[in-house]
């Protein structure tokens, strides 16, 4: 059954066709890639999920609720949590502070009602920086950097996980724990939809991916029908240096 529902979504900037006419659909417990080459519009997919953007045209549904005119913090709050692109810690507060503003009752953010030590040690643990609740973010490693960004979205309890570029700069080995990790969320009953602009080894994790191209979709699959198919294959040598 799908937990969401993109329904001929478009999106103008002006007299630019960000996203054109995209649809598709993610079950429950599904992992599914949003892939396509820069610029394709896949995180402005995401920003119109999380009414960051509003659509210009089109509807989103999310658990059969149409979320399309939902505020941001609404939208959280039916559980969908977004990681994004840039990681943007309070610098001034220690990794647990920063968990925990994620689940204070505020506009933007989960009506939790804020968490106790004991379910934010929980939350740093599930993306393996249980250990470091105390530091500082400017102590912590790139990767752990953008661990505390998937804590902080954890920490609004979702089902559904948007995903965006959450590889990049991480090395092989980090990329492989992380990987298993997102594996493990989906055992524990949550979906994940991942923005990545190389198909790579986003390939081994989901289970179907969505390739947009210039703002169209240009089809869906399993890994292997879409590494296979020659537009999808067209579409990323035209920037094979980032393919
Ligand atoms: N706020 C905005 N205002 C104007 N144009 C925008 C805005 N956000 C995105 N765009 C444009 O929409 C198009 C799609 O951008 P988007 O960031 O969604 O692509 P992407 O597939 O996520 O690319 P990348 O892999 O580089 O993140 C691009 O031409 C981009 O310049």
């Amino acid at each position: 059954m799908s937990v969401l529902e993109i329904d001929s979504v478009t999106k103008r900037f002006g007299g630019l066709l960000a996203v054109n006419d995209v649809s598709f659909e993610v079950d429950r417990g599904e992992i599914v890639g949003l892939i396509g080459p820069n610029g394709s519009g896949k995180s402005t997919v995401f920003n119109c999920i999380m009414s960051i953007y509003d659509v210009t045209e089109g509807s989103i549904t999310f658990d059969g609720t149409d979320i399309t005119d939902h505020r941001t913090h609404e939208v959280v709050n039916s559980g969908v949590s977004r990681v994004s692109q840039e990681s943007n810690p309070i610098e001034s507060m220690p990794v647990g502070g920063n968990i925990q503003l994620f689940t204070l009752p505020n506009s933007i953010v989960s009506f939790g009602g804020g968490a106790s030590d004991a379910e934010i040690y929980e939350y740093a643990a599930r993306v393996d920086i249980e250990d470091k609740l105390e530091e500082m973010p400017d102590e912590l490693p790139h990767a752990d950097i953008r661990r505390l960004e998937i804590a902080k979205a954890l920490a609004t309890e979702p089902e559904l996980l948007l995903l965006d570029e959450p590889f990049a700069g991480m090395n092989q080995a980090e990329i492989t724990e992380l990987a298993a990790t997102f594996e493990r969320f989906r055992e524990n009953g949550m979906t994940i939809v991942i923005v990545d602009h190389n198909m790579g080894g986003l390939m081994e994790l989901v289970d179907r991916a969505v390739v947009l191209n210039n703002g169209d979709k240009l089809m869906e699959g399993t890994p292997t029908q879409v590494t296979e198919d020659p537009r999808v294959q067209k579409a990323y040598l035209g920037t094979a240096e980032e393919a």
